[in-house]
This record gives C-alpha cells, structure tokens and sequence, in this order.
C-alpha cells in the first residue's frame, strides 16, 4: 500500500519508508491530528478529518487532539470558553463520519499538565533553539509577534506525538515546520521521530492564494446552509482552463480533488438534455480535463460541487443546530 492509495488526498508523507512499513501493518498502529477547537468545522478541518477516514478504513487507530492548550498559548480565548467549544467540535467529527467507537477523542489537558509532560518539555527546551521554534510556528500566524507562548506551543505539539503514543502524525502542509522540528528535536530528548503525513492546503475559494481559512477570506463551513454553499461556490474562482505553470490555483477543482471524490465514487453533474445530459465522473482527473477542454462548463461543475459538499456537510450542519437548540 502507498501513500496514494491510501490517503487519497496525502500531499506528501515523510518519509515514503516509514509510511510504507506502517502500511504493511497498520494493526494497533496510532495515527493523530490535533486541532485547536473552534466553533464550527470548515473545510480545513475536513480535509484532515478525510485522512483520518482512510487511515481509520485501513485499520489504524485514530487519535483525535482537542488542543485546548494550544489554543490558550495561541490567544484563543478563555480556557472554559475554550473547552466549551472543543465538545461542539468533537460532534461535527463524530456526524462528519468518524466513527464514535473507534476515534479515541483527547483534550490536551488531560495529559499535558502531568509532571513527566512538562518536564519533558523544560528540556526540549533547553534543547531546541528560539529561532527554530519561532520559525516552526511562524507559518501558523503570519504577522504576528511570536509571544513566548508561541514559542512552548510547538515543543509541546511534538511531545503530544510521544504522550499520545502516535506512529504516524497527521496535518496540513502548514504543520510541516512543526513536524519538522519534532523529527529533529525529539530524538535530542530520548524519544523517536515521527512519521508524518501532510495533506494539502486548499487555496481561498474567492480567489485562489492563499489558504482558505475561517479567520480571513472564504470557506466553507459546516455552518453554512445549502443556499450559502451555493452562493459561495457560485462566486468562487475557476479558471475555465488550468494553469500549466501551476500558479493559478483552482480552488473549485482543488475541492473536487481533495474534498469529494476522496468520499464519493462518483460524481455526476446534471445537465439538461439540451446541453448535452449529464456527465458522471469515477476519477478526479477525468472532470478536470473535461474543464480544461471545454466539455465541462464552470457553471455547471460549480453547481456539482454545491451540491456533493451539501451533502457532506448536512449531517453536521444538522447536529449543530441540535446543539443549539
Ligand atoms: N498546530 C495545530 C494544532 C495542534 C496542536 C497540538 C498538536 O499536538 C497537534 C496539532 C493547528 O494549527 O491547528
């Protein structure tokens, strides 16, 4: 089994042998994403949450982080608020479709307060340099002043892989400094380096830089209504034809390809009879070249996409609104 195969939406997996050899024998394996808790899910989140669907269906055991501490390292609020917030973000994963039984949900202060933790984490760092763990965590906050919470923050993202007693750790291309600095950093202290895996960052969906994000710009989340969905992918950027110097980013294909055929078979696109019936597509690619040619018009992929991240979002979009009821 490759990285490919396995995840289908994996931008990269350091390294390909140690993936591989976890692969080959995934039973009583741990993978693990932490998040910090937020509100409401959006596709950032889903992108990771998809990974963990596939590892989970291969047999490893997920780990999902609640990181109510790093949120409060990070300035995001109150830690009761914080706490609070973790719990609504647990039921969207669990209705996204992780399965309850089999995902093992953990707040980070249920361990990260314990005497070996934190001194385990004294010593990275008196081992670790500011610069390298500024740099790690600039990526996470562009423009920002690193306070000197910002600086603890990765040291502890890499100790969670050791107390969480996880083989293959699970983000987003922007943990990869983080990652990067648990694989240098860890051994320095006594413990092994981490596999990781990297899926991709989906470009803003108005204008494709960037990373689409909650904070600034437009995503989807699982908050929005079909209505909202389609008026924001109605807006989105897509290019009829792809850049093949790859600097136009396409944020509507990069939802097809990272978020719904990674959980669907297929895709249709309905059509009426006139222009031409409906399109149904097994592969990825094959929609993409369909654009590129002209077969496939913008409108109507956008309306496909509408539609098939409806319905991965209704289940949680309804738990939600069950929650505040
Ligand atoms: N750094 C992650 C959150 C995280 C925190 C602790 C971890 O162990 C893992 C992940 C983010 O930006 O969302």
């Amino acid at each position: 089994m490759t990285a490919d195969s396995l995840v289908a939406a994996a931008e990269e997996v350091v390294t390909d042998e140690e993936f591989d050899a976890l692969c080959a024998d995934p039973e009583g394996k741990r993978v693990y994403v932490g998040y910090e808790p937020s509100g409401v899910l959006h596709v950032g989140h889903l992108i990771t949450a998809n990974a963990l669907l596939d590892l989970q269906a291969a047999g490893f055991e997920v780990v999902v982080l609640l990181a109510d501490v790093h949120a409060y390292l990070n300035g995001k609020g109150t830690f009761d608020e914080i706490r609070e917030t973790a719990e609504r973000m647990r039921e969207q994963f669990l209705a996204y479709g992780l399965d309850d039984e089999a995902t093992e949900f953990v707040f980070g202060s249920e361990f990260q307060f314990d005497d070996d933790y934190v001194l385990d984490c004294f010593q990275l760092a008196t081992t670790t340099s500011l610069n390298r763990s500024q740099r790690a965590m600039a990526e996470l906050q562009s423009g920002q002043t690193a306070s000197v919470g910002h600086v603890f923050y990765p040291l502890m993202q890499a100790l969670d892989i050791v107390y969480l007693d996880v083989d293959l750790a699970v983000g987003g291309l922007d943990q990869r400094k983080v990652h990067m600095l648990a694989r240098d950093e860890l051994p320095e202290v006594g413990y092994d380096a981490p596999t990781c895996l990297h899926t991709p960052i989906v470009g803003d969906l108005a204008t494709g830089e960037g990373k689409m994000s909650s904070s600034e710009g437009t995503t989807i989340s699982m908050e929005d209504d079909r209505a909202t969905i389609e008026q924001k992918v109605g807006d989105a950027f897509c290019p009829p034809e792809r850049d093949p110097e790859g600097d136009l980013v396409n944020p509507v294909l990069e939802l097809f390809e990272y978020q719904v055929f990674p959980r669907f078979e297929t895709v249709v696109v309905e059509r009426p009879d006139q222009y031409g019936g409906d399109l149904e597509y097994d592969e990825y690619e094959d929609l993409a070249t369909d654009l590129d040619s002209g077969e496939l018009h913008p409108q109507d992929a956008k309306d496909a996409l509408a539609e098939y991240l409806d319905r991965l979002i209704a289940p949680g979009r309804e738990r939600l609104a069950e929650l505040r009821a």
